[in-house]
């Protein structure tokens, strides 16, 4: 498959006090249109600083970015964030909130259909009055990829959405999220440290084993969903994306 997304060799350093901190060292993959990819990895290998590059929130120290052809250089609307926590407006409704990113761009109508199938598609159907407060944590994080999804971005990236969630949320999340995947076929960017969740979701998975991010392993999962964690080609994956951390840990 063609390349749409193309990290190469992606560099970023940060000076705190006289130290230098690389957080991310000569990183190149791509993303191929409609891939959902996971980047697993532990605490500190520089997730989130990939994340924050690829949307523009942050800048590379060196390195380039290439979506659909073009050198990336700041935020746009065609790359979606979905951060670890929901970030919602308070003074908004769960509807407001979703339509934020829309707001005035299209007709009141459209407006009004775009966010009631998107509360749909995410399982928020009959909330659209409710306030962030009046919502548990998993329809708060539900509402914030819905909120992402409104504009309709080329890429989703998303920043260990489930993370904060109790396991039995978390993984009715990731079962809806998959769904919502398939139907929508939108070019994502998963990050993670839970292993299971990568081998649930990703086409391929990249892994970075150790701080600074680099790429230890990319392993592509051509399994079709839903996937048993219990298939033997799934179990040998983990086995050798383990592997990767551990060998980390002997160093
Ligand atoms: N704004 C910043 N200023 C200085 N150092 C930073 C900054 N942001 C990140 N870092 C450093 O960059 C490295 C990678 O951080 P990052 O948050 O990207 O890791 P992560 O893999 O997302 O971690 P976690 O899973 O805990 O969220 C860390 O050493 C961190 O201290």
């Amino acid at each position: 498959m063609a390349a749409f997304l193309e990290l190469k060799e992606i560099s970023k350093n940060y000076t705190i006090g006289s130290e230098q901190i690389w957080a991310l060292r000569d990183l190149s993959f791509e993303v191929a249109s409609g891939e959902l990819i996971c980047i697993i990895g532990k605490s500190g290998c520089g997730k989130t600083t990939l994340l924050r590059i690829i949307a523009g929130l942050e800048k590379q120290t060196s390195g380039e970015i290439i979506l659909n052809g073009q050198a990336l250089k700041d935020t746009g609307r065609e790359r979606g964030m979905v951060f670890q926590e929901p970030r919602l407006f308070p003074w908004l409704t769960l509807e407001e909130n979703i339509a934020f990113g829309i707001k005035g761009r299209m007709s009141r109508e459209l407006n009004y259909k775009t966010v009631a199938d998107l509360m749909e598609m995410v399982g928020l159907t009959g909330f659209a009055r409710a306030w962030p407060s009046q919502l548990s944590g998993g329809m708060a994080q539900r509402a914030a990829i819905a909120r992402a999804l409104a504009v309709d971005p080329a890429i989703l990236l998303l920043d260990e959405p489930f993370s904060a969630l109790d396991a039995l949320t978390r993984s009715k999340l990731l079962t809806d999220f998959l769904h919502l995947w398939q139907r929508t076929h939108k070019t994502c960017i998963h990050v993670t440290h839970d292993v299971n969740e990568a081998l649930t979701l990703g086409q391929k998975i990249i892994i970075l084993p150790s701080n600074p991010g680099r790429i230890g392993d990319v392993i592509s999962l051509p399994f079709p969903y839903p996937r048993s964690l219990e298939n033997p080609e799934l179990r040998a994956i983990k086995e050798r994306v383990l592997s990767q951390f551990f060998a980390d840990f002997t160093d």
